[in-house]
């Protein structure tokens, strides 16, 4: 068997999952964990960080990483799952925007801009497994993957205007990838967030499974569909579809930085944001 070093794990270790296969950690933080199947060479990225995956610096830093890992390893696909049982992720978390510290803001916004860029126009194969919640960011790391399969009886949407914000181009275009125009504005416009039994019949969600095992064994299908397709042909095709929505951020990251920053400081946006989460804080209690 091939044992790959990763320069942020060191030595790679085995897992056994069953006797056909064999799980590889790739590489493993506090926060995620990269494990690739050297039976099929696809990767899931389990996103841990309790209780609710809320995206932090730290936690967009590792996504993006492992990522590149999952890329840099020649993986077949990447699957992006939660290791909460009720949460994919809350999305952005609000500590990094409610009376922020500006450097911190700075390097916050850039890592998701990078974020989204990488996992957006990844070469591989890239999919949901939808185990939980998936509002605003959560929603957005979703739909920038090419398939998602969603456990019944949570909710997945952009909620930004509910929160009293404005969801920037690039969030609208991960959502109108996947979603009829008319259907993501009036989603948009509303802070709709959908059931899953919505989401699917919208078609934010391609498939919904009972259990976490059957969602990864859904996307390992998705990902499978590519089994004899010439690979760059196909990374190339993909990125011919998005790459006039990654040119656009990639050519506007400075403007595009300033506006989240004069957007987020403005006071009736902190007012807003406060209000958002005390409520928040009150509803968990
Ligand atoms: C203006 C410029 C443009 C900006 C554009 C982009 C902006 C925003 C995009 C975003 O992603 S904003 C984040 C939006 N997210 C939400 O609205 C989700 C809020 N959370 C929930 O609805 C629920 O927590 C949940 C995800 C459905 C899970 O519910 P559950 O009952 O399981 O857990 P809770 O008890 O509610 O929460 C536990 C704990 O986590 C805290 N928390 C929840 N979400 C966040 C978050 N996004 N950031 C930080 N912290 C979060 C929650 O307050 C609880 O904390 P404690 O009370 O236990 O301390």
């Amino acid at each position: 068997m091939n044992i790959i070093r990763s320069a942020r794990f060191g030595a790679s270790t085995l897992i056994p999952k069953n006797c056909w296969s064999v799980v590889r950690s790739i590489s493993s933080t506090e926060l995620t964990k990269l494990e690739v199947n050297d039976k099929t060479g696809i990767a899931v990225l389990t996103l841990n960080r309790p209780p609710v995956n809320s995206l932090n610096l730290e936690l967009l830093t590792d996504i993006r990483n492992s990522i590149k890992d999952a890329e840099s390893n020649k993986c077949r696909g990447l699957i992006l799952t939660s290791s909460s049982n009720s949460v994919f992720s809350a999305g952005l978390d609000f500590l990094e925007m409610y009376q922020p510290k500006e450097e911190r803001l700075k390097s916050f916004w850039t890592a998701l801009q990078s974020t989204w860029m990488t996992l957006y126009g990844s070469k591989i194969p890239t999919a949901a497994a939808i185990n939980g919640h998936a509002p605003a960011g959560g929603c957005l790391l979703a739909t920038s993957c090419e398939y998602r399969v969603m456990l019944p009886k949570f909710t997945i949407g952009l909620n930004e205007t509910l929160i009293g914000i404005v969801a920037p181009n690039w969030f609208m275009n991960s959502y109108l990838n996947v979603l009829p125009r008319r259907v993501a504005e009036l989603a948009l416009t509303q802070g709709k967030m959908f059931t899953t039994a919505e989401a699917q019949q919208v078609g934010l969600v391609d498939d919904v499974v009972n259990t976490k095992e059957e969602a990864i064994a859904k996307c390992e299908e998705f990902i499978g569909l590519f089994k004899k397709i010439n690979p760059y042909a196909r990374a190339l095709t993909k990125q011919q579809f998005r790459i006039n929505h990654l040119q656009e951020l990639e050519q506007n990251r400075e403007q595009d930085l300033q506006a989240f920053i004069a957007a987020i400081t403005n006071p009736s946006t902190q007012a807003a944001m406060g209000a958002y989460l005390e409520n928040l804080k009150k509803r968990s209690k």
